[in-house]
């Protein structure tokens, strides 16, 4: 048999509901064609492709108060939180591969129903904890986090196919690494419920590898739970990654953001993985597209023990004459 790192079990989201711009839903097939499994082979990962999920047609699809899209939303989330599930019950680290930020809340509802109460990691430029009546834009990918808090559950309506989501993790559970563009009732939220948040000021302040430091002393000061890692591309800086919906300048290096990876791989504790927001169509040459793939593809090789000091295969023997 073979020394395996880890199992990855890989499900493909073409899901662009959760926000306007068209061309995140290829975002699944150009992370594979860049490389993604044959690359995760080669370090050793043990690798099960479950292809990419299909999502309802959903038409009148209009919107509830200023939430747009919700029944699309609702509906590919509930199929996505069924995957996840299975995966997870497959004995899999899970890897999701979007389309846009909404799928998180299928990713971590199925994450959690599979293994209980989970940690959440969420690194983004953005905090994505809007609940329908704060969101000034409609749009559900500026909003999982909040539909998953205990916490929120009060403050969220009924929406059309929401009625099967159901809370699943604890606001001091939760944190979040490269906010930059936080709305004023988003950063209410989380002064409200204690978040621990690294913004890019605690990233200049601290320096990386102090926040990964103290992210992982906090998530395990009481009890280690498994890690989700929400990756949104945004969190990584515009220059390296632009092609994705909302870029916001003053972001993460390369080398920082693969240094979160690196660091949670190392804690043995990563149990789910999204990657989000990879768009095509946002690149302004197909240079532009590529950069931000093959970042997306070497963050994801940093969760499952690729390091940049080089790796060999556990059973490596040296050729002998
Ligand atoms: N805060 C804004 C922008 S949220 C950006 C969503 S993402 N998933 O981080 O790209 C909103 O609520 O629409
Ligand atoms: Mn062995
Ligand atoms: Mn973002
Ligand atoms: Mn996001």
């Amino acid at each position: 048999h073979h020394h395996h790192h880890q199992s990855v079990g890989i499900i493909g989201a073409p899901f662009s509901k959760g926000q306007p711009r068209g061309g995140v839903e290829r975002g699944p097939d150009l992370i594979r064609s860049a490389g993604l499994l044959q690359r995760l082979e080669e370090q050793g990962c043990a690798v099960k492709d479950y292809g990419n999920l299909t999502f309802e047609e959903v038409v009148d699809d209009e919107p509830v108060g200023r939430v747009k899209r919700a029944r699309a939303v609702g509906s590919a989330n509930q199929r996505l939180s069924e995957a996840v599930r299975a995966v997870k019950k497959d004995g899999h680290t899970s890897v999701m591969l979007g389309g846009d930020h909404s799928l998180a809340i299928g990713s971590i509802h199925g994450h959690s129903a599979a293994v209980g109460e989970l940690s959440v990691v969420w690194v983004d430029a953005h905090a994505d904890i809007n609940t329908p009546l704060t969101s000034t834009t409609g749009n559900i990918h500026g909003q999982p986090m909040s539909y998953l808090l205990h916490e929120l559950h009060s403050k969220i309506p009924v929406l059309p196919n929401f009625s099967w989501v159901k809370p699943c993790v604890s606001a001091k559970d939760l944190v979040y690494i490269g906010l930059r563009d936080v709305d004023p009732g988003e950063h209410y939220i989380l002064k409200l419920l204690g978040v621990k948040v690294f913004s890019m000021r605690e990233v200049d302040q601290l320096g990386v590898s102090k926040v990964m430091e103290q992210t992982c002393d906090y998530l395990s000061a009481k009890v280690k739970k498994p890690i989700h890692l929400s990756y949104d591309i945004d969190a990584i800086d515009p220059s390296i990654t632009p092609a994705t919906g909302t870029p916001v300048v003053g972001g993460l290096t390369y080398r920082e953001g693969v240094y979160i990876t690196e660091h949670l791989c190392q804690t043995g504790l990563l149990s789910g993985v999204d990657l989000v927001e990879v768009n095509p169509l946002r690149g302004q040459t197909e240079a532009e597209a590529q950069s931000t793939v093959s970042t997306a593809v070497d963050l994801l090789l940093g969760c499952f023990g690729r390091l940049r000091e080089g790796n060999h295969p556990p059973a490596y023997a040296l050729p002998e004459p």
